[in-house]
């Protein structure tokens, strides 16, 4: 694994010069690498040949994405993991569970089951292997404040009458770090801090396997309203998916992130079944599944963007217990 550095190892960016360009969401080493010098002149209110050193020594410090042979990709495609969802169908639909690698967008309306989703992976999360786990701890980037413990409890409790064993809910809720995110700067600052925290579990027995955002776009689309952001807002959340999807291969974690989309369109967002971000998020994660509501605690997920398996719909129930068939 890699060592991480931080801003302040860059030279030329001291403490304040950091301070300025972790607000504005310049808060990696690979966000620096791959800004132009004048963007971050601006930024961080420097002369521009300043900047462009601090950018070269960005490049070099960061892996930007350089060419890689065929063979090392294959062989971190080897230890891709799958999280399973514990529900038959939706793991049929998704060849055994949502992938480490790889960003896992669940998009739909208020109350069809994102954040439950989210709730049942950190707890699925934890569980060995052989159960269809990924052995370890869990980070959730909350922005909406939708964790709820007790939650946890209860799935981790339906769980152990499933699996006939007695799991320990209090443990669950060890493996679980949440950080609720303020704002969107505040949401692009956290993925760092959560490297921080991968970096430091990472040899431990629960390294971080998950990092679930929820939801991804609730503040951008709060903060940046007008025809006129839409540029800004769309950069920011591309920079923001490309910093997940380094944090995916980076610890071998699996990304899951939330998306709302409107039952009433406004002007500015248009077709209420496309998802908030549209091409951005939608061309960064690599798997999408759209949620709806159904019947009852009936949920329907349906699978709309995958890059080897077909388009399908699984069916499932939110219950107390947790995701059932
Ligand atoms: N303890 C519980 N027992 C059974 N069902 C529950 C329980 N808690 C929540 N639910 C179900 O989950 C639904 C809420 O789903 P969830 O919060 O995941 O929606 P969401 O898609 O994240 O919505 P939003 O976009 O508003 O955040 C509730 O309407 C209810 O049907």
């Amino acid at each position: 694994m890699v060592e991480r550095k931080g801003l302040e190892d860059l030279p030329g960016v001291g403490p304040a010069t950091a301070e300025k360009l972790k607000e504005a969401g310049y808060g990696s080493i690979e966000a620096i690498a791959v800004s132009s010098s004048s963007e971050l002149a601006s930024i961080a209110e420097i002369g521009e040949s300043t900047a462009q050193k601090i950018i070269n020594a960005a490049r070099q410090a960061a892996d930007v994405g350089g060419f890689e042979t065929g063979d090392l990709v294959l062989e971190r495609r080897k230890l891709v993991g799958k999280l399973s969802f514990g529900t038959k169908a939706f793991n049929d639909l998704m060849g055994g569970g949502i992938e480490t690698q790889a960003i896992t967008e669940f998009y739909g309306e208020f109350g069809s089951g994102k954040t439950q989703v989210g709730h049942q992976m950190a707890v699925n999360a934890q569980l060995p292997l052989e159960k269809g786990g990924l052995d370890g701890s869990v980070i959730i980037i909350d922005t909406e404040n939708t964790f709820r413990p007790e939650r946890i409890t209860q799935m981790v409790t339906g769980l152990s009458a499933r699996n006939g064993t007695e799991y320990d809910p209090e443990e669950f809720l060890k493996n679980i770090h949440v950080a609720k995110a303020y704002n969107s700067n505040h949401q692009i600052l956290l993925v760092d801090t959560a490297n921080d925290l991968a970096n430091k579990l990472k040899d431990t027995d629960k390294p971080v396997r998950l990092l679930i955002v929820d939801s991804l776009t609730a503040h951008f689309r709060a903060e940046y309203v007008g025809r006129g952001t839409l540029a800004d807002r769309q950069q920011k959340l591309n920079k923001h998916m490309h910093e997940l999807m380094k944090f995916a291969n980076l610890y071998n974690a699996a990304i899951l992130v939330t998306n709302q989309v409107m039952a009433k369109p406004d002007a500015f967002f248009g077709d209420p079944t496309k998802p908030i971000g549209g091409h951005i998020v939608g061309h960064t994660a690599t798997f999408r599944l759209y949620l709806r509501k159904s019947k009852g605690d009936k949920r329907i997920a349906r699978l709309v963007d995958s890059p080897n398996l077909p388009e399908g719909e699984a069916i499932f129930s939110v219950t107390t217990e947790g995701l059932k068939d």
